[in-house]
């Protein structure tokens, strides 16, 4: 019986995977606070919707840095798909590319850039980028994503080091197992060969100068994937990017971030609708996606419920979870009267009385 909803795919999955790499995926840093906030909050937010608006079927298409997507959600990237499914980045390119999606391909993927290119067949990819220390390193990689046909990159810029996720520590998961490893970070060696996988470094030392400097190195849109505080995005805004993804890494990184969508309102108030934003975190059902919508996101993005349709059934398990949100999302926009994205707005949000007090005192 096919999963009716994200939550039991998740369960298929868990069923399917090495306990170890269930964790891995779905586990959070410290005591996972921020990874409980991000779904609570969606489900703390209530929708008030409007009636007899006769808009028809909800027209759900959208463009995202000039690349036309069927529904306003992206695959987040999310590293090591051959540990989910041995078809692994391949599998989830080719139902991205089928229900004609945008998929952000993970630095740390386990296939190399250009055979998920290859198996994406004209779908649209991003790249998503951990600014390496090693600038010459992250050029030659710009190269390489450029010459795939990589269409946008998505910087992270929420990880000077790596958060602590004990329940990898607890069950000794450090290394991938032998036989996978990060393609993307085998340097170019002679003769078209490569060599071994770097480890991805994660530096302290990165600054917004960074950022000029990828500006200058790249004509590809750049994507700030991580801003959570309203200055660091006047700060984008001022450095020339091209959208912004506002994300706690779902809760993966510092722990007790408020949730994504708590945090959204003032991130949409600073940008001031000059720059897209996006919304990652806790995405599991089509209402989720019609709230962050209403309070100011022009998309969101998903990455575990890509890894859990993997684990349970590798492209079909992707194309699954990428039908259920669309036509949950379908029914929500319809079911609150929205026959497009500039329909949703925050008067379908209830607040609740004693929110307004609390505002007011
Ligand atoms: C297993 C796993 C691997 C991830 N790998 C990356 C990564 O390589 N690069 C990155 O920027 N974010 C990574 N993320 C964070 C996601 O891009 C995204 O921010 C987060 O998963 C969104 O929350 P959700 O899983 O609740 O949808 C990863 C998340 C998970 C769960
Ligand atoms: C070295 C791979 C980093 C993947 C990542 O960002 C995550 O697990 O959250």
């Amino acid at each position: 019986m096919k999963a009716l909803s994200l939550r039991e795919l998740e369960a298929e999955a868990q069923r399917r995977l090495e306990p170890g790499a269930y964790d891995l995926f779905a586990g959070g840093a410290d005591d996972e606070v921020t990874l409980r906030a991000n779904e609570n909050a969606f489900a703390r937010l209530g929708l008030v919707p409007r009636v007899l608006r006769g808009r028809g079927r909800p027209q759900l298409e959208t463009t995202l840095l000039g690349c036309r997507t069927s529904m306003p959600i992206v695959i987040a990237p999310t590293a090591f798909h051959r540990l989910a499914h041995p078809d692994g980045e391949r599998a989830t390119a080719r139902a991205a590319a089928a229900a004609g999606a945008i998929m952000t391909v993970s630095m740390a993927s386990t296939t190399a850039i250009e055979e998920i290119a290859e198996a994406s067949a004209g779908g649209t990819l991003w790249f998503q980028l951990y600014l390496q220390p090693d600038l010459g390193f992250t050029e030659a990689l710009i190269r390489r994503v450029e010459a795939a046909g990589c269409k946008a990159l998505v910087v992270t810029v929420d990880s000077p080091v790596f958060g602590r996720r004990e329940r990898d520590l607890r069950n000794g998961f450090t290394d991938l197992p032998s036989g996978l490893c990060c393609e993307n970070m085998r340097p170019a060696g002679p003769g078209g060969t490569r060599g071994p996988a770097r480890p991805i470094a994660f530096s302290e030392a990165l600054s917004w100068e960074h950022i000029d400097w990828l500006r200058k190195s790249t004509s590809l849109p750049l994507v700030l994937k991580g801003l959570v505080h309203p200055a660091d995005a006047k700060m984008a805004l001022e450095r020339g990017v091209d959208a912004v993804l506002v994300s706690n890494h779902g809760g993966r990184q510092l722990d007790t971030i408020p949730a994504t969508l708590e945090l959204l309102p003032p991130i949409a108030e600073a940008i001031g609708g000059r720059l897209p934003i996006l919304l990652d975190g806790g995405i599991r059902r089509g209402t989720d996606i019609v709230k962050a919508l209403a309070l100011g996101a022009n998309a969101v993005a998903i990455g575990r419920p890509v890894l859990w349709g993997l684990a349970a059934e590798g492209e079909a398990g992707v194309a699954h979870v990428l039908e259920t949100l669309r036509s949950e999302l379908e029914r929500a926009m319809a079911l609150c009267g929205c026959g497009s994205a500039s329909d949703v707005g925050p008067e379908l949000l209830h607040v609740s009385r004693w929110e307004k007090q609390c505002r007011t005192s």
